[in-house]
């Protein structure tokens, strides 16, 4: 690692960096180094890896950051959604423009490789794709309905577990979820989606009530994303069964997606959380040609 950035400062070093320092550094000045941030953009790498929060719209400041990169022929792995969820096709240009690659396995189900497995049978041979794609909502629904916990403090071990988004109210009204499908309706039909073309509906209106009726039922809540063979895209949340394949619980995700040739497939693990993000993200690494 050549350079590391946060916020307010940045470590740059052609020789390589002591990320272990640079972590003690941030502990103790609440930086990761003395250099400028920006200055990591300009440093001698192969690979930026951009983790920024998600944002919407122009998807600032994660867009340029892998704009800086793509243009001087450097490949790009991303965790940050927005990018690949609301300037995709922006982004596709860029990497087709130049030598870099980009890749974004982290952005949708953490750990799981559902971008790789999309990839591996062929985008033109999936059909559809549904699922829950947000951990911290399920974590909220999964912890409602089990424990009969308030809404409020369920949301509060969510964040204090690292898997909610710098502001929670992504999780909770649909809006990381939104993103996901955003992305994998672009990974599916070429791109062309951004959040504007999901419909979306959050859990914060999800009484424990209603938790609790469903359950009498045998069934549960969960936020359910998809993306149709039609190619419409929307979120919201859905009763299911108990024991339905998509009743996950806690941080889980899962991905079913309709194939033309091996039927469905569930593709379930760790969704969300510092360490899966970083393996999702490694792999991508590994992915990449050599430069
Ligand atoms: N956490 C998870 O489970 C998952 C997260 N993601 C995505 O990965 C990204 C990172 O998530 P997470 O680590 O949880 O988020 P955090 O909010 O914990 O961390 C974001 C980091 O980005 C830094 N940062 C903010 N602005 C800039 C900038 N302009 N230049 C350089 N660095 C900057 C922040 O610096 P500072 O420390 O100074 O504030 C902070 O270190 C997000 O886009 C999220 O959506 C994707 C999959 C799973
Ligand atoms: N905040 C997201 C992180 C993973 O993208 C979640 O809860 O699923």
């Amino acid at each position: 690692m050549t350079a590391f950035a946060d916020s307010t400062g940045a470590a740059v070093d052609a020789d390589g960096i002591d990320a272990e320092a640079a972590l003690e550094h941030k502990e103790r000045v609440g930086s990761v180094g003395e250099a400028d941030a920006a200055a990591a953009l300009g440093a001698d790498y192969d690979c930026l890896v951009e983790a920024t929060p998600t944002t919407l719209g122009d998807a600032h400041p994660g867009f340029e950051h892998v704009e800086a990169a793509l243009e001087r022929d450097r490949h790009v792995v991303l965790a940050n959604k927005g990018p690949v969820a609301e300037r995709y096709d922006d982004v596709m240009a860029l990497a087709d423009a130049g030598a870099g690659e980009v890749r974004f396995e982290a952005t949708v189900g953490g750990a799981i490789p559902v971008i790789a497995t999309i990839e591996g049978m062929d985008p033109s041979h999936v059909t559809a794709a549904r699922g829950v794609l947000n951990g911290t909502a399920n974590f909220v629904l999964s912890r409602m309905a089990a424990e009969g916990l308030g809404y409020e403090h369920v949301l509060a071990e969510a964040q204090d577990l690292g898997v909610a988004e710098a502001d929670p109210t992504f999780d909770v009204d649909g809006t990381d979820a939104a993103l996901k499908c955003a992305i994998l309706a672009n990974v599916l039909h070429g791109g062309g989606y951004s959040l504007d073309d999901v419909d979306v509906q959050g859990i914060r209106d999800v009484p424990s009530s209603a938790l609790e009726l469903a359950a009498e039922d045998g069934r549960t809540v969960r936020l359910i994303g998809e993306v149709t063979a039609d190619g419409d895209v929307r979120v919201g949340p859905r009763l299911v069964t108990e024991h339905d394949t998509l009743a996950v619980t806690g941080t889980q995700n899962i991905v079913q997606l309709e194939t033309t040739n091996a039927g469905r497939l569930n593709i379930s693990g760790r969704g969300a959380g510092g360490p899966e993000t970083a393996s999702a993200v490694l792999a991508d690494v590994g992915r990449l040609p050599e430069r």
